[in-house]
């Protein structure tokens, strides 16, 4: 052999103790010298009566059984067993685990990969390959690697450890298994939490232990290219991703499912390596500094700048992508008709559309171009992003689906892929991280060890629910989709996501506008922040929160996050401390800084609506106009002492200024002066001006006629719930045409640009219980059983109608009034 003779000088012996070696300059041949010198060096040989012939033979033949792929070749299993070498004589590992599992450990690293592919195990898994087959989808690629291994080692020539007594052979042969497979990153979470649980009471006299450390050792080698300075570190990931694409290029040719995070077109670089960083090799290598706190400088403190290299990195691609987007837009609006503001020089929409909101954000986004991220497209976007350690947000873009495959790490997809799972002691199950789309599993233990970029990656995958909305452009949260399993972190989440974003609310390099609709957010968001919570479970988690912030959270919170107990209670005790009617003087104020927001404290206004609260308002005011004027001003008389719940429902629902495109037309029309010549400003000036004065709440309702959708039809399509003279409870159907009459007494408060679920169509109408005709099979209310004024709202059907109705039903049943309320709720048409 070339390297027989060859001496390794004392110079490149010290650095190939170091993680900053560089194995690019060096022959195939000179690193199979090195290789063998890591043996030589811990004294391997001697200790183990390893001939130096078999050795090399051993090292030869791994070599031959790698192939020429871009990343998964020799040079990456020397790279492993390099790191793995260095990092022993940084802690001086054989006097921690003995000779043996040193011994044990470098030649796993250097069989770890053998016979790769180029094709990773999700795509073996979902190809079937025969190696699928014949692993029965677990860990085939590792156990192939292992099972080469093994066969060269079946070779006497090659059979470095044919001294060992059998058992010694058992042993090494287990530790082996169990080193390589532990290599597969579909059980990174598993190991990774099982180490976390010893590792604050490590005992080298445990083997377990000892296992479950050689396991975490062979890992943070395999993937510790990042701990090495940068130019060495980059061409890997070059190579990386070009293996990455290949792959995905092959499953989009065979038409497999494309693993997200090796297509080319969701990822990039600095996206990919900050995902893969921030939640798989950072939390992984500061579990394994607990131990070894030497290797802080080694390798911890390179992998947390090459993170921050990388999210620079992204941000600016971000930024650069941002700034075309907005270009584009400008261009887009110039060619659709637009004037000239003479305020700020800038081409602007005449009218105050929603397409102006975000040419407004475009604008002021390249103005403050240099502020190191954007709320407005973020939150426009419903996308969530939560800046936390290691989390990679800035990826998420525009489109939320790209966002998410940008930062979908490998072993999510891989825990996916790998239906079994094989425990290391014991069956443990993985962290809250682990439920990539479609899992909900989670474990309490496991969850409490999850540090913050893993919980800012949840909040980002909408596993954990922080607030209904927008939270600066720290931790923003669309308002859909939002739920989570574990919630036993929240407390300390909560208030790690309150720091950030207080720290972050303020950015004294907006522009004055943008600072001020922020600072006017503020007190509501951040009380928004309290409120952490998940959906579809049973546990239910919250940061104590003061008067002020229950009053937020009952007004416009995602009321989702309380269970209806909690509201009513956090509603009694603020009874007795508060003047109800500076609670709805306070909604009034609210002015949301854009769609997304606003839209938002709709839906979650309409569906936290508190029907005690309203109850108890005692400035209910019912507004007329030609359409309904009589209907109300009955409703007005009957209502003196005892004010309709409705009405004060809809008082509220219209000072929030769910006010439309069109009904911000039509008032502008009426009242000029509202509309200022930036879409921005007259945004703005007109949702407060719609909720200020009586008149102009009146003037809003004539703009918001029903948009009943099948009216005048004779089935029986909607649901009449009611509550009778008795406080019983009253089921029934009516007919398009019977809703249709009433319908034009409505109140349409449905604002288009609302998402469906949101739809809410309301009014107090109807004192003429006939217009609701036929009852149904379930049991028609009679009109004897009401009383004669009766508060009816409509409730789309897109709405959580059962949840809505029986809020009213319940609030009603409350009430010390002869008030009754009727929800007629759209039924599906399949129960006609
Ligand atoms: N995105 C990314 N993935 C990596 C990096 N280093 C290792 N990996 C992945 O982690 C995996 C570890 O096991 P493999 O060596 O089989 O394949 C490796 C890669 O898929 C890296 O720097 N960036
Ligand atoms: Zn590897």
């Amino acid at each position: 052999m070339l390297y027989n003779d060859a001496q390794v000088s004392d110079a490149i012996r010290q650095w190939l103790r170091m993680p900053t070696f560089d194995a690019r300059p060096w022959e195939d041949e000179e690193l199979l010298l090195l290789l063998q010198q890591m043996y030589l060096d811990h004294d391997l040989c001697s200790k183990f009566a390893i001939d130096i012939t078999t050795l090399r033979n051993f090292l030869y033949e791994a070599y031959k059984n790698y192939n020429d792929v871009p990343f998964h070749n020799f040079r990456h299993c020397f790279c492993v067993a390099q790191m793995l070498y260095a990092i022993s004589w940084c802690v001086d590992l054989p006097s921690k685990i003995g000779d043996l599992e040193v011994l044990i450990l470098l030649t796993s690293c250097i069989c770890h990969d053998l016979d790769h592919p180029g094709y990773n195990n999700i795509y073996q898994i979902n190809a079937k390959t025969e190696l699928a087959i014949r692993y029965n989808d677990i860990s085939p690629l590792e156990n192939h690697h292992c099972s080469v291994a093994f066969r060269i080692l079946e070779n006497e020539d090659c059979n470095i450890f044919k001294s060992f007594s059998s058992e010694d052979f058992k042993q090494v042969r287990e530790g082996m298994i169990r080193c390589i497979l532990a290599t597969d990153m579909a059980r990174h979470n598993e190991i990774l939490t099982n180490f976390k649980e010893i590792v604050q009471s490590f005992n080298y006299n445990d083997k377990g232990h000892v296992n479950l450390l050689c396991m975490v050792l062979i890992k943070v080698s395999d993937i510790s290219n990042e701990a090495r300075p940068m130019d060495v570190a980059e061409p890997w990931l070059d190579k990386l991703l070009q293996e990455f694409f290949k792959q995905s290029d092959a499953e989009k040719l065979e038409g497999l499912p494309v693993t997200p995070f090796m297509d080319r077109e969701k990822i990039t670089k600095p996206s990919s390596q900050c995902s893969f960083i921030g939640f798989v090799l950072l939390p992984l290598f500061e579990a394994l500094g607990e131990l070894f706190i030497e290797l802080q400088d080694l390798i911890i403190q390179p992998v947390r700048d090459a993170l921050d290299y990388y999210r620079r990195l992204n941000e600016a691609t971000r930024e650069e992508r941002l700034h075309r987007k907005s270009i584009v837009e400008l261009l887009e609006h110039h060619n659709t008709g637009v004037s000239q503001s003479p305020e700020n020089g800038s081409t602007v929409p005449k009218s105050n559309s929603n397409t102006s909101v975000k040419m407004k954000k475009s604008l002021s986004f390249q103005q403050t171009r240099s502020r190191s991220r954007s709320t407005d497209e973020e939150t426009e976007n419903d996308t969530v992003t939560v800046t936390g350690e290691g989390q990679s947000l800035e990826d998420v873009e525009e489109d939320s689906e790209s966002g998410d495959s940008e930062t979908v790490t490998e072993v999510e997809v891989s825990e996916k892929a790998l239906k079994f799972k094989i425990s290391t002691e014991s069956s443990i199950t993985t962290t809250g991280r682990k439920s990539y789309p479609g899992s909900r599993k989670g474990s309490r233990e496991r969850v409490q060890h999850l540090n913050h970029s893993e919980l800012a990656r949840m909040v980002q995958k909408g596993k954990l629910r922080c607030g209904g909305f927008s939270f600066d452009q720290h931790c923003l949260v669309g308002n859909k989709k939002l739920s989570f399993d574990p919630p036993e972190f929240l407390d300390e989440y909560a208030s790690t996501l309150k720091k950030k974003f207080e720290e972050g609310l303020i950015d004294q390099s907006d522009s004055e506008e943008e600072y001020k609709l922020r600072k006017e957010g503020e007190c509501f968001l951040s009380k928004e922040t309290l409120n952490l919570n998940k959906r579809n479970s049973e546990h239910s988690v919250k940061v104590p929160v003061n008067l002020e912030e229950k009053r937020s959270i009952l007004k416009c919170s995602d009321s989702k996050s309380f269970t209806n107990a909690e509201k009513l209670k956090m509603n009694n005790s603020m009874q007795l401390e508060e003047d109800s009617d500076s609670v709805v003087r306070e909604e009034i104020e609210l002015v949301c800084p854009n769609n997304t927001r606003e839209n938002s404290i709709k839906n979650n206004c309409i569906e936290g609506l508190n029907l005690n609260k309203i109850s108890d308002s005692s400035n209910s005011i019912l507004v007329q106009n030609d359409d309904s004027s009589k209907v109300q001003n009955e409703l007005v008389c009957e209502s003196k002492n005892s004010r309709s719940i409705f009405s004060r429902f809809r008082q509220l629902t219209d000072r929030l200024g769910f006010s439309t495109e069109k009904e911000t037309k039509s008032k502008s029309l009426k009242n000029n002066n509202c509309m200022k010549s930036t879409p921005h400003k007259g945004k703005k000036k007109v949702e407060s001006a719609c909720c200020k004065s009586l008149e102009e709440v009146d003037d809003r309702k004539t703009s918001t006629l029903p948009k009943l959708k099948n009216v005048g039809g004779s089935k029986k399509s909607w649901k009449c719930l009611a509550l009778g003279k008795d406080k019983r409870r009253l089921e029934g159907w009516a007919s398009d045409a019977a809703v249709d009459k009433l319908s034009e007494k409505y109140l349409d408060l449905d604002n288009q640009s609302l998402p469906s679920t949101s739809k809410l169509q309301s009014n107090c109408a109807s004192p003429n219980f006939n217009n609701i005709k036929d009852g149904s099979s379930q049991g028609s209310p009679r009109r004897n059983e009401f009383n004669e004024q009766i508060n009816i709202a409509v409730v789309d059907k897109n709405l959580l109608t059962n949840n809505v109705v029986d809020k009213c039903i319940a609030k009603l049943q409350e009430i010390k009034n002869d008030e009754s309320l009727i929800i007629i709720n759209e039924k599906d048409s399949n129960l006609i």
